[in-house]
């Protein structure tokens, strides 16, 4: 496969930045690939298992003369870091980053970016719980969505470049806004991963349900649950802090709805409760039909 760029250099060395590295090794499409994160144990961990071509002890020096930079620390860091690397970006390099909220992330990146520095956001929408610089694998954006937030005027040959280097790494590209984006992932990700950690402190909480309980009883749903609230706490702490507005209007929209089907219950409305499931039902068959659960087990047997 033809390389796309000659220099990469990955910012912040974790699940997301092993997985670029892999993917990218995997399908030739760069030349060499640069790799810098803020504690040297991470980098120390990168050298000896050979995560990124060489390791280098300052994030001027990572993207000295690269033509693509990612940035892929925890949203809060996003601003911090442009700012360092800003004087010593080379003219004509593409900047992006993989954060998982895109309005705060352009808001802090974007003023500190020169003249003749390109820059699209970027959001894989592709993760585990784990993370850390051992975590990351070559598949992570196998048949994956990744959504491109451009900003206006950006240039079409190096959009579409860049749409190519997501592509190859296996995923399927979109482009939309920044607040849109923002919106949508508050539904679909940032508020499912609050209800997730509340439920789990919730049977943590409970003197009743010891460890082992909770353990050996698990059902599928609270598994899940679990695995989600495992996840790091400084990347989902700057995720909800840099996604307020819209996480506050889905969760005043949750608790609502919560709050009604509280009341169904509380007065035995069994229809109320009946009807919900079954509008419910229809979401999940829809998104099976459509052939876009690509973990559920029956994938692409057109399940019912
Ligand atoms: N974990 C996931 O499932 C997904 C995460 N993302 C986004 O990707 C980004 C990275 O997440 P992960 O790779 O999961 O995190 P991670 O915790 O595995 O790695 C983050 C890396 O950034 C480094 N770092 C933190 N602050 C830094 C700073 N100021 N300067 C330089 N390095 C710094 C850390 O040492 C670590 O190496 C986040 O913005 C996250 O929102 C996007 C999609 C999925
Ligand atoms: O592990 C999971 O279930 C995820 O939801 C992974 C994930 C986490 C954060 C993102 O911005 C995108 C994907």
């Amino acid at each position: 496969m033809a390389q796309l760029y000659d220099r990469v250099a990955l910012i912040g060395l974790g699940l997301i930045a092993g997985s670029l590295f892999y993917a990218m090794k995997r399908a030739g499409l760069a030349g060499v690939v640069v790799g810098y994160a803020r504690s040297a144990e991470t980098r120390d961990v990168a050298r000896e298992i050979g995560l990124c071509d060489r390791v280098v002890d300052s994030a001027a020096e990572a993207v000295e003369g690269a033509d693509l930079v990612i940035l892929c620390v925890p949203v809060g860091a996003m601003g911090a870091v442009a700012a360092e690397i800003a004087p010593h970006l080379k003219q004509g390099a593409l900047v992006s980053d993989v954060g998982s909220t895109k309005g705060a992330v352009i808001e802090a990146v974007a003023p500190h970016l020169p003249e003749g520095v390109h820059f699209i956001p970027a959001h894989p929408l592709a993760g585990t719980e784990q993370s850390g610089p051992r975590s990351g694998f070559a598949e992570l954006f196998d048949n994956r969505w990744c959504l491109l937030t451009p900003l206006e005027g950006t240039d079409p040959e190096v959009l579409e470049r860049y749409k190519e280097l997501w592509r190859q790494m296996g995923s399927n590209v979109d482009e939309m806004d920044a607040p849109h984006h923002d919106l949508v992932l508050a539904v679909t990700s940032h508020t499912p991963h609050l209800i997730a950690y509340t439920m789990v402190g919730v049977a943590d909480d409970l003197g009743r349900v010891t460890d082992s309980e909770v353990v050996q009883y698990s059902a599928a749903g609270f598994r899940d649950f679990t695995r989600i609230a495992a996840s790091d706490p400084t990347m989902w702490r700057d995720v909800f802090l840099a996604n307020k507005d819209a996480t506050l209007e889905i969760l005043g929209r949750f608790t609502e709805e919560l709050f009604a089907l509280q009341r169904a219950i509380r007065t035995g409305d069994g229809e109320q409760l009946h009807d919900y499931f079954t509008r419910t039902r229809a979401i999940r068959r829809g998104i099976i039909e459509a052939g876009q659960d690509t973990d559920a087990p029956n994938f692409g047997r057109n399940a019912k």
